[in-house]
């Protein structure tokens, strides 16, 4: 498990994250909701130790988390310029045949170079480094952008049939992926989570959600 207690983060002298704490078990999904700004990389980046805490304390299995447990899938993808997706995924694994596994899900054109993929191509590809790692924890920041709907349908089945073993968390904007994926949501919001719904409160937090945006953009 993940525990979180008291974590504040601030970002060029301005606090993002304050008196967040929360805990996020293994064998779950976990997703993080909010607002644009609200928050969710900060917190992810926070969790991988890109920034440093000014307080609170991270564990994992009631020790100091370390990066060396989690394999990170950031908004953004980078890639090295003038290799082929082959080549990238024997950056995470050398064997071939695992890669090729994966890839009969994925059906990505692994001996072209990456330049030539397209944008959820090349999502698809930073998905598959992610999970060739094959490390515990998993921090996915926006699965889903760019993906086709086939493809939406394989990262479901793929985050189910891992799921047991390993702490999953993961943004979304798009609420049905959160309520498709996930065991629970933890809304973030004023800065730290401030609710958390099981599975069987998303109905009650969906109809809730709808009901803010209706308030909040109605014609004043
Ligand atoms: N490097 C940075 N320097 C200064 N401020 C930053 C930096 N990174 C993020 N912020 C600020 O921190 C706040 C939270 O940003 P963050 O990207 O974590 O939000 P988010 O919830 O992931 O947003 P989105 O849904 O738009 O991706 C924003 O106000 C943002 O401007």
């Amino acid at each position: 498990m993940i525990s979180i207690k008291n974590l504040n983060v601030e970002q060029k002298g301005k606090v993002i994250l304050q008196h967040l704490t929360g805990q996020f078990e293994q064998g779950q999904v976990h997703g993080i909701v909010g607002l644009n700004g609200a928050g969710k990389t900060t917190f992810l980046n926070s969790l991988y130790g890109f920034i440093k805490p000014t307080a609170g304390e991270i564990t994992y299995q009631e020790k100091k988390l370390s990066k060396k447990y989690i394999s990170y899938l950031e908004t953004s993808n980078y890639f090295y310029a003038g290799i082929t997706g082959g080549e990238y995924l024997k950056l995470f694994c050398k064997a071939t045949e695992k890669h090729k596994e994966w890839n009969k899900l994925f059906l990505l054109p692994l001996n072209n170079l990456i330049e030539s993929y397209s944008t959820g191509m090349k999502k698809k590809l930073a998905l598959m480094g992610v999970l060739l790692q094959n490390k515990p924890i998993l921090l996915l920041d926006e699965p889903f952008n760019g993906l086709d709907l086939e493809s939406m349908w394989v990262v479901k089945r793929i985050i189910s049939d891992i799921k047991h073993t390993k702490t999953i968390l993961l943004t979304s904007h798009i609420l049905e992926t959160l309520t498709d994926n996930c065991d629970f949501i933890h809304r973030l919001e004023h800065k730290k989570i401030n609710q958390v719904y099981a599975k069987e409160d998303f109905k009650q937090f969906q109809e809730l959600l709808y009901q803010e945006l209706h308030e909040k953009t109605a014609l004043q």
